[in-house]
């Protein structure tokens, strides 16, 4: 349905002066196809590029580089209009923080009516019917339309954001981190509400979080991310269940599921800066498995049965997780 194609997104450094040249690389040959029904989970740690990522999905930001293919078609060589109208209602958005996501000023039922009075969908009866509709969509009762976003507690809040984001009957929706904003006791309820939309309505998903635990509950594939460059992706259940590279260990061990008996692997040194990338695997500053080998290239693609990908030139290949059996190293320690 949509396919980044090395795509690659340089910003202007914020850091540098007025006439500095210095790029922050936020996204760095990324190439991911997303199903039609499937949910492909992002993960990575804060600044890796998820949110540029999700921003490119969305046709918010451009790639520098690269290609972003809708249905086969290059976004970014489709007229304006076309890509405001078809491609803006097939992919849906819900962010991280449905408080400032949501207008304040605004009853629910204005809410979610203003896409489809935006896009011009259909009669006024049958806009008024469609808000409905949505309202029993996400389980929220009819009388939450006539209520402001401040009179709604946050999971009724975030709730209502994925009603607006399925409004246009997105084909695809992207999901920033939509729990971390949310109190723990009503985040299974939103992420049990998506795995049930997207059963209900066969849509494609793209749920980013830092947190692997809960991306694996929830994706059919995972791709992992380490400073702009995806360095593992794959089923679910092989990148979660036999990681190939260190990095998607450590962010195992970092959420450790209740079942697994795994030590905690606690990243010492630096993280390179997006600004100046190094070379080589950008991992190589806190792997404990790095040797001169790691620096000199990027490593290429490696691939597993499954479609599993990984960029490692010391890849785990025993199919089960070290952690647990390595003992701490001078880049490495346990907690
Ligand atoms: N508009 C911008 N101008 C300059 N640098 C930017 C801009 N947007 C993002 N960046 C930089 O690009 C890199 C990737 O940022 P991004 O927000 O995509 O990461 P992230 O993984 O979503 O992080 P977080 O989880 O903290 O939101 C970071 O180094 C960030 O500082």
């Amino acid at each position: 349905m949509i396919k980044l194609d090395g795509v690659h997104v340089r910003h202007k450094a914020r850091s540098g002066g007025l006439f500095s040249r210095d790029a922050v690389h936020a996204l760095t040959d990324a190439t991911l196809e997303v199903k039609r029904g499937e949910i492909v989970g992002l993960v990575g740690e804060s600044g890796c590029g998820k949110s540029t990522l999700a921003r490119v999905l969305t046709g918010l930001q451009r790639p520098t580089e690269g290609e972003v293919l809708f249905h086969g078609r290059n976004l970014w060589n489709l007229p304006g209009g076309e890509r405001r109208n078809d491609f803006g209602s097939a992919v849906g958005v819900v962010f991280q923080d449905p408080s400032t996501a949501l207008n304040p000023r605004l009853p629910v039922r204005q809410i979610l009516r203003d896409p489809l009075d935006v896009h011009r969908r259909g009669t006024r009866e049958a806009r008024e019917a469609r808000v409905e509709e949505l309202l029993d969509l996400v389980g929220l009762p009819g009388h939450t339309l006539a209520a402001l976003p401040g009179q709604l507690s946050g999971g009724q809040r975030q709730r209502v954001a994925i009603a607006r984001a399925l409004a246009l009957e997105p084909e695809l929706i992207v999901a920033d981190e939509p729990t971390s904003a949310l109190d723990v006791s009503v985040r299974a309820q939103v992420l049990n509400l998506l795995v049930d939309l997207r059963e209900r309505l066969g849509l494609g998903m793209v749920f980013i979080s830092h947190d692997i635990q809960t991306v694996r509950y929830l994706a059919d594939r995972i791709a992992v991310l380490y400073l702009g460059r995806i360095v593992e992706e794959g089923r679910a259940a092989d990148v979660a269940g036999a990681p190939s590279h260190p990095y998607t260990e450590a962010l195992l061990s970092a959420t450790p599921s209740l079942l697994e008996t795994t030590e905690r692997i606690v990243l010492t040194g630096p993280v390179p800066s997006a600004t100046n990338p190094p070379p080589g695997c950008p991992f190589t500053t806190r792997c404990w498995k790095a040797d001169d080998a790691c620096s000199a290239a990027f490593p290429a693609e490696t691939s597993g049965p499954g479609g599993h990908l990984w960029h490692c030139v010391h890849p785990q290949t025993s199919g089960a997780p070290s952690g647990g059996r390595i003992s701490a190293t001078p880049a490495r320690s346990t907690a």
